[in-house]
């Protein structure tokens, strides 16, 4: 059973598409303020792992457990008040809405609450400096990094017990992935319980206190970031092929 200090607790959680398994008997834990990734090739079941944890994967069974509150039947409108919220792969901005707009879209379990809009809002900016300078701007005209960081502000907009991110990295150009690791650096200094999925195995290693490596829709590793060194990449860079 989960410890007080996990923000997630997974166990035996299972399930996939139609009749077919895709992750079998998967089971990992996120500690609160814990920046972790799942490492893993194409296909390893890293995105219906998060699609699981959303309750977006509508064939799934055992246990998975946010901030002590058992979420593995929850319906995903439930899951994303508070539990999760997603940055999914390809970042999905709303299409010919500003920034600012954006934001507050991501903010919308607050609408009552003017204040706490306001106050997430200012902490995006206080993270996000470019955020702020185009909050005017239509949100899909940015550059990928600069999309990146609203999709992540439009998350932290839920305030969410645990952050997912879905291969933040996928088609950036190497100066904004430098980026991206800098500001994901900046949100795990907040003490924020995250979960990122990478084929990145540098990014996850600056960013991440701990990484599981996912491969055949099974974990078959894992490790402290600060413990692995050359051999251990050598063996993640091997799985991740
Ligand atoms: N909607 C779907 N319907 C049927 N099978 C799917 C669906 N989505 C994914 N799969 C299959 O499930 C397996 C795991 O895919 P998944 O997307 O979770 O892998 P991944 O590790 O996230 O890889 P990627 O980095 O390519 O997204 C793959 O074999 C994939 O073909």
């Amino acid at each position: 059973m989960s410890e007080n200090s996990d923000t997630l607790v997974v166990e035996g959680l299972s399930g996939g598409y139609d009749r077919f398994d895709v992750i079998h008997d998967i089971a990992f834990r996120v500690g609160r303020g814990e920046a972790v990734a799942l490492l893993g090739p194409n296909g390893a079941g890293k995105t219906t792992i998060m699609r699981a944890l959303t309750g977006l994967l509508a064939r799934r069974r055992g246990r998975v457990e946010i901030d002590g509150v058992d979420v593995g039947s929850l319906p995903p409108h439930r899951i994303a008040r508070g539990h999760a919220a997603m940055v999914p792969e390809g970042r999905r901005l709303f299409v010919g809405q500003s920034v600012e707009d954006n934001l507050r879209l991501g903010g919308l379990r607050h609408r009552r609450d003017r204040e706490r809009t306001e106050q997430l809002l200012e902490s995006v900016f206080e993270l996000f400096p470019v955020v702020e300078r185009y909050r005017r701007r239509e949100a899909t005209a940015l550059s990928g990094g600069e999309q990146q960081m609203v999709a992540i502000g439009r998350m932290m907009m839920s305030d969410p017990s645990l952050m997912l991110l879905d291969e933040p990295s996928l088609g950036l150009a190497p100066l904004a992935i430098a980026d991206l690791s800098a500001a994901l650096r900046r949100l795990r200094e907040r003490d924020h319980s995250i979960l990122l999925v990478e084929q990145r195995v540098d990014l996850a290693l600056e960013v991440c206190d701990r990484v599981y490596v996912v491969y055949g829709g099974r974990i078959v590793d894992e490790g402290r970031a600060d413990d692995i060194g050359a051999e251990g990449r050598a063996l993640i860079d091997a799985y991740l092929g």
